[in-house]
Protein backbone atom coordinates (compact mmCIF):
# COMPACT_ATOMS: atom_id res chain seq x y z
CA UNK A 1 0.00 0.00 0.00
CA UNK A 2 1.21 3.20 -0.80
CA UNK A 3 0.51 6.90 -0.42
CA UNK A 4 -1.68 8.51 2.57
CA UNK A 5 -4.63 7.14 3.52
CA UNK A 6 -7.79 9.22 2.92
CA UNK A 7 -11.13 9.66 5.01
CA UNK A 8 -11.88 6.07 3.92
CA UNK A 9 -9.53 2.88 3.39
CA UNK A 10 -9.93 -0.50 3.88
CA UNK A 11 -13.19 0.35 4.97
CA UNK A 12 -11.53 1.98 8.15
CA UNK A 13 -12.32 5.35 9.00
CA UNK A 14 -9.01 7.08 9.58
CA UNK A 15 -9.83 10.56 10.08
CA UNK A 16 -11.90 9.64 12.69
CA UNK A 17 -9.30 6.95 13.98
CA UNK A 18 -6.87 10.00 14.17
CA UNK A 19 -9.57 11.86 15.63
CA UNK A 20 -9.85 9.38 18.56
CA UNK A 21 -6.26 9.77 19.24
CA UNK A 22 -6.33 13.14 19.20
CA UNK A 23 -8.70 13.31 21.76
CA UNK A 24 -6.09 10.62 24.22
CA UNK A 25 -3.36 12.57 23.72
CA UNK A 26 -4.62 15.64 25.75
CA UNK A 27 -5.07 13.43 28.77
CA UNK A 28 -1.51 12.18 28.13
CA UNK A 29 0.67 12.79 31.64
CA UNK A 30 3.62 13.56 30.16
CA UNK A 31 5.31 16.36 32.31
CA UNK A 32 8.91 15.22 31.81
CA UNK A 33 9.35 14.53 28.40
CA UNK A 34 6.66 17.68 27.53
CA UNK A 35 5.89 14.78 24.53
CA UNK A 36 2.11 13.87 24.70
CA UNK A 37 1.15 11.12 22.87
CA UNK A 38 -2.01 9.51 21.92
CA UNK A 39 -3.50 6.35 20.16
CA UNK A 40 -6.59 4.77 19.35
CA UNK A 41 -7.23 1.56 17.15
CA UNK A 42 -10.61 -0.70 15.93
CA UNK A 43 -10.75 -3.74 17.79
CA UNK A 44 -12.47 -6.67 15.24
CA UNK A 45 -15.39 -6.47 17.24
CA UNK A 46 -16.14 -2.41 15.47
CA UNK A 47 -15.31 -0.90 19.32
CA UNK A 48 -12.29 1.86 19.95
CA UNK A 49 -9.62 1.71 21.93
CA UNK A 50 -7.88 4.17 23.19
CA UNK A 51 -4.93 5.31 25.17
CA UNK A 52 -2.08 8.03 26.32
CA UNK A 53 1.51 7.93 27.67
CA UNK A 54 1.87 8.34 31.49
CA UNK A 55 5.24 9.00 32.29
CA UNK A 56 6.27 8.76 35.92
CA UNK A 57 9.53 10.90 38.25
CA UNK A 58 11.09 7.53 37.66
CA UNK A 59 11.72 8.13 34.32
CA UNK A 60 12.23 4.33 32.64
CA UNK A 61 8.70 3.86 34.20
CA UNK A 62 7.14 5.92 31.43
CA UNK A 63 3.95 3.90 29.81
CA UNK A 64 3.99 4.47 26.21
CA UNK A 65 0.27 5.15 24.70
CA UNK A 66 0.14 1.70 23.35
CA UNK A 67 0.28 0.01 26.58
CA UNK A 68 -2.37 2.24 27.96
CA UNK A 69 -4.37 1.19 24.74
CA UNK A 70 -3.48 -2.32 24.96
CA UNK A 71 -4.40 -2.44 28.48
CA UNK A 72 -7.95 -1.00 27.13
CA UNK A 73 -8.44 -3.80 24.78
CA UNK A 74 -8.48 -6.18 27.67
CA UNK A 75 -9.85 -4.35 29.95
CA UNK A 76 -13.19 -3.83 27.77
CA UNK A 77 -13.32 -7.38 26.36
CA UNK A 78 -10.43 -8.24 24.53
CA UNK A 79 -10.19 -9.17 20.64
CA UNK A 80 -8.09 -8.49 18.10
CA UNK A 81 -6.78 -5.04 16.89
CA UNK A 82 -7.67 -4.39 13.15
CA UNK A 83 -6.74 -0.71 12.40
CA UNK A 84 -3.99 1.44 14.57
CA UNK A 85 -3.30 5.23 15.26
CA UNK A 86 -1.08 7.22 17.02
CA UNK A 87 -0.75 11.09 17.15
CA UNK A 88 2.06 13.39 18.50
CA UNK A 89 0.72 16.84 19.78
CA UNK A 90 0.13 18.46 16.30
CA UNK A 91 -2.12 15.78 15.46
CA UNK A 92 0.46 14.19 13.11
CA UNK A 93 1.13 10.50 13.02
CA UNK A 94 3.63 8.89 15.24
CA UNK A 95 5.58 5.61 14.49
CA UNK A 96 4.90 3.32 17.64
CA UNK A 97 8.11 2.92 19.06
CA UNK A 98 10.24 -0.96 18.34
CA UNK A 99 8.94 -2.37 21.71
CA UNK A 100 5.33 -0.88 20.57
CA UNK A 101 5.64 -2.65 17.38
CA UNK A 102 5.85 -5.85 19.15
CA UNK A 103 3.14 -5.11 21.75
CA UNK A 104 1.13 -4.11 18.65
CA UNK A 105 1.90 -7.60 16.92
CA UNK A 106 0.76 -9.64 19.93
CA UNK A 107 -2.44 -8.18 19.48
CA UNK A 108 -3.24 -7.84 16.29
CA UNK A 109 -0.91 -9.85 14.27
CA UNK A 110 0.90 -8.87 10.88
CA UNK A 111 -2.28 -7.84 8.76
CA UNK A 112 -2.80 -4.83 11.69
CA UNK A 113 -2.89 -1.99 9.40
CA UNK A 114 -0.40 1.34 11.08
CA UNK A 115 -1.20 4.66 10.52
CA UNK A 116 2.09 5.87 9.16
CA UNK A 117 3.61 9.09 7.91
CA UNK A 118 4.22 7.63 4.74
CA UNK A 119 0.88 5.77 4.29
CA UNK A 120 -1.01 3.32 5.61
CA UNK A 121 1.21 0.19 6.53
CA UNK A 122 0.82 -3.25 7.81
CA UNK A 123 2.61 -4.08 11.18
CA UNK A 124 4.32 -6.51 9.16
CA UNK A 125 6.26 -4.27 7.36
CA UNK A 126 7.15 -2.27 10.27
CA UNK A 127 8.43 -5.12 12.37
CA UNK A 128 9.37 -7.82 9.65
CA UNK A 129 10.07 -11.91 11.07
CA UNK A 130 8.16 -10.75 14.06
CA UNK A 131 8.89 -13.03 17.16
CA UNK A 132 5.46 -14.37 18.55
CA UNK A 133 4.10 -16.40 20.56
CA UNK A 134 4.16 -19.26 17.96
CA UNK A 135 7.43 -19.38 18.28
CA UNK A 136 6.73 -20.14 22.10
CA UNK A 137 4.67 -23.09 21.48
CA UNK A 138 3.90 -24.00 17.46
CA UNK A 139 0.40 -25.44 18.46
CA UNK A 140 -0.58 -22.31 19.63
CA UNK A 141 -2.51 -19.77 16.95
CA UNK A 142 0.08 -17.16 15.39
CA UNK A 143 -1.03 -13.39 16.66
CA UNK A 144 -2.75 -12.34 13.79
CA UNK A 145 -4.18 -15.86 13.20
CA UNK A 146 -7.18 -17.64 14.70
CA UNK A 147 -9.24 -14.00 15.71
CA UNK A 148 -9.62 -15.31 19.50
CA UNK A 149 -10.65 -13.35 22.45
CA UNK A 150 -7.25 -13.74 23.95
CA UNK A 151 -4.85 -15.96 25.42
CA UNK A 152 -6.04 -16.23 28.80
CA UNK A 153 -8.57 -18.45 30.89
CA UNK A 154 -12.15 -17.38 29.92
CA UNK A 155 -14.01 -14.91 32.70
CA UNK A 156 -16.38 -16.66 34.54
O1 LIG B 1 5.38 5.02 20.29
C1 LIG B 1 5.54 5.80 21.23
C2 LIG B 1 6.73 6.55 21.38
C3 LIG B 1 6.84 7.38 22.47
N1 LIG B 1 5.83 7.49 23.38
C4 LIG B 1 5.97 8.34 24.56
C5 LIG B 1 6.88 7.77 25.62
C6 LIG B 1 7.33 9.02 26.36
O2 LIG B 1 6.37 9.32 27.37
C7 LIG B 1 7.29 10.09 25.30
C8 LIG B 1 8.66 10.50 24.80
O3 LIG B 1 9.38 9.39 24.36
O4 LIG B 1 6.54 9.59 24.21
C9 LIG B 1 4.67 6.78 23.23
O5 LIG B 1 3.74 6.89 24.05
N2 LIG B 1 4.56 5.95 22.15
Amino acid sequence: MTGHAGAERDGVDWAALRAQAARAMERAYAPYSGFPVGAAALVDDGRTVVGCNVENASYGLALCAECGLVSALHATGGGRLRAFACVDRAGSALMPCGRCRQLLYEHGGPALLVDTPEGIRTLDALLPQAFGPRDLDPGEPQAGGEPGRGWGPPIP
